[in-house]
C-alpha cells in the first residue's frame, strides 16, 4: 500500500502543497485532478522520490521513499513514473526503448515481454521504427510500455493520454487500465481528462489551494460535485439558487417559473448545448435541437 503522510512542499518560499495525506491500496487506481498549477505533477514527483521532503513522509508497504539526498539514482524498482516529458532514447528503435531495462541474458523472455507490451500500447507495427521519427502520441505510448516493462508494483502517470489522438484514446485507455488491474499494479494518475477518471479510477482526489479538498469515488464526486471547480472538470454546469446543476439536469418545458433568454446554441454531437441568460447569469441546458438567439424559454430543474 502507498501511504502519503502529511506531506508539504515548497520549491521556493511559498508552499505548493500543504499537509497532503492519503493511502492507495494494491491494485487500485487513484486519479488526481486540479487546475493547472495546483501541484499534481509536484505530488507525483515527491512520491517518486525526485525531491527531498522536509515535511511529511511517503511509504510503499514497509519501505520509506527517500529523495536524492539518500539515493544516488532517483527512484525505486517497485515504482515507475511516466512524466509529461517522456525521456526516451531517440536514436534507437521502439523495441529497444521498451526493452531497455530488461535483461539481455534472457533474450527469448525479453522479446516475448517486449511484444506483449507493444500489443498493450498498440505499437506492434512500429517495433523497428526509430523513436526520433515518431509522433508525440506514439512516443507517449512507448514511454507507457517502457514503464511497464519491469513489472512495477506502482505506476505514476502524468497526463498519460494527453498526446494521443481521439481515434486511439479510448481503446488505449481500456487496454492500459485493464492490464494494470489484471496485474494488480497500483496507479496514481494526474489528469485533466474526465474520461481517465470515470470508468477507470477507484477513487479520486481534488487538489485546490495547495490541499486535498475532496477525496471520494468518481461516482460520488460526479453525482454530488460540491464545488464549481469539480463540476467544471466533468461538464458544463449552471449555478441556480446556490445549487450546481449539470446541463442535462435542466430541461426545457412549455411553462415554468424559470424563464431565460437564449444566447447561443452549440452542437455537441449527441445533442445541443443551449447557453441562455437567467437572472443576469449564463446557464447551460442540454436540448435535442438548436434555438434562435434572443428567443425566450422556460426550464425546470431535476437532480
Ligand atoms: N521546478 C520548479 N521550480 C519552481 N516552481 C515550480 C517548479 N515546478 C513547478 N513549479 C510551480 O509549482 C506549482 C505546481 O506546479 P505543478 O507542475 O505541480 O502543477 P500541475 O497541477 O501539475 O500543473 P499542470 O496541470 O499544468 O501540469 C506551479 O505554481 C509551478 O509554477
Amino acid at each position: 500500500m502507498l501511504q502519503v503522510k502529511n506531506v508539504s512542499f515548497a520549491y521556493t518560499k511559498s508552499k505548493v502543497l500543504n499537509n497532503i495525506s492519503f493511502d492507495l491500496a494494491k491494485g487500485k487506481t487513484l486519479a488526481i485532478i486540479g487546475e493547472s498549477g495546483s501541484g499534481k505533477s509536484t505530488l507525483l514527483k515527491l512520491i517518486y522520490g525526485e525531491f527531498d521532503l522536509k515535511e511529511g513522509e511517503v511509504w510503499w508497504d514497509n519501505k520509506q521513499v527517500l529523495g536524492p539526498a539518500f539515493n544516488l539514482i532517483v527512484g525505486y524498482d517497485f515504482m515507475k513514473y511516466v512524466a509529461q516529458e517522456f525521456d526516451l532514447m531517440p536514436y534507437t528503435t521502439v523495441e529497444e526503448n521498451v526493452g531497455k531495462h530488461l535483461s539481455r541474458f534472457y533474450p527469448e523472455q525479453k522479446e516475448k515481454r517486449t511484444k506483449e507490451l507493444l500489443r498493450v500500447v498498440e505499437l506492434e507495427a512500429f517495433a523497428d521504427t526509430k523513436v526520433k521519427i515518431l509522433s508525440g502520441g506514439q512516443k507517449q505510448r512507448v514511454a507507457l510500455a517502457r514503464a511497464l516493462a519491469k513489472e512495477p508494483e506502482i505506476l505514476l502517470l502524468d497526463e498519460p493520454f494527453s498526446h494521443i489522438d481521439n481515434f486511439k484514446k479510448q481503446s488505449l485507455r481500456r487496454s492500459i487500465f485493464s492490464y494494470l488491474r489484471k496485474n494488480r499494479i497500483s496507479c496514481l494518475v494526474a489528469t485533466h481528462d474526465k474520461n481517465d477518471v470515470l470508468g477507470f479510477a477507484d477513487d479520486m482526489i481534488v487538489l485546490d489551494e495547495k490541499k486535498i479538498v475532496i477525496k471520494d469515488t468518481p461516482q460520488n464526486i460526479y453525482c454530488n460535485p460540491k464545488l464549481p471547480l469539480v463540476a467544471s472538470f466533468f461538464e458544463e454546469f449552471s449555478i441556480i439558487d446556490g445549487a450546481i446543476y449539470y446541463a442535462h439536469q435542466l430541461q426545457i418545458v412549455e411553462n415554468s417559473k424559470h424563464k431565460a433568454v437564449v444566447k447561443r446554441s452549440y452542437f455537441n454531437g449527441k445533442n445541443w448545448l443551449i447557453e441562455a441568460t437567467y437572472q443576469s447569469n449564463s446557464i447551460f441546458i442540454e436540448h435535442h435541437c438548436n434555438l434562435k438567439p434572443n428567443s425566450s424559454l422556460f426550464f425546470k430543474l431535476f437532480q
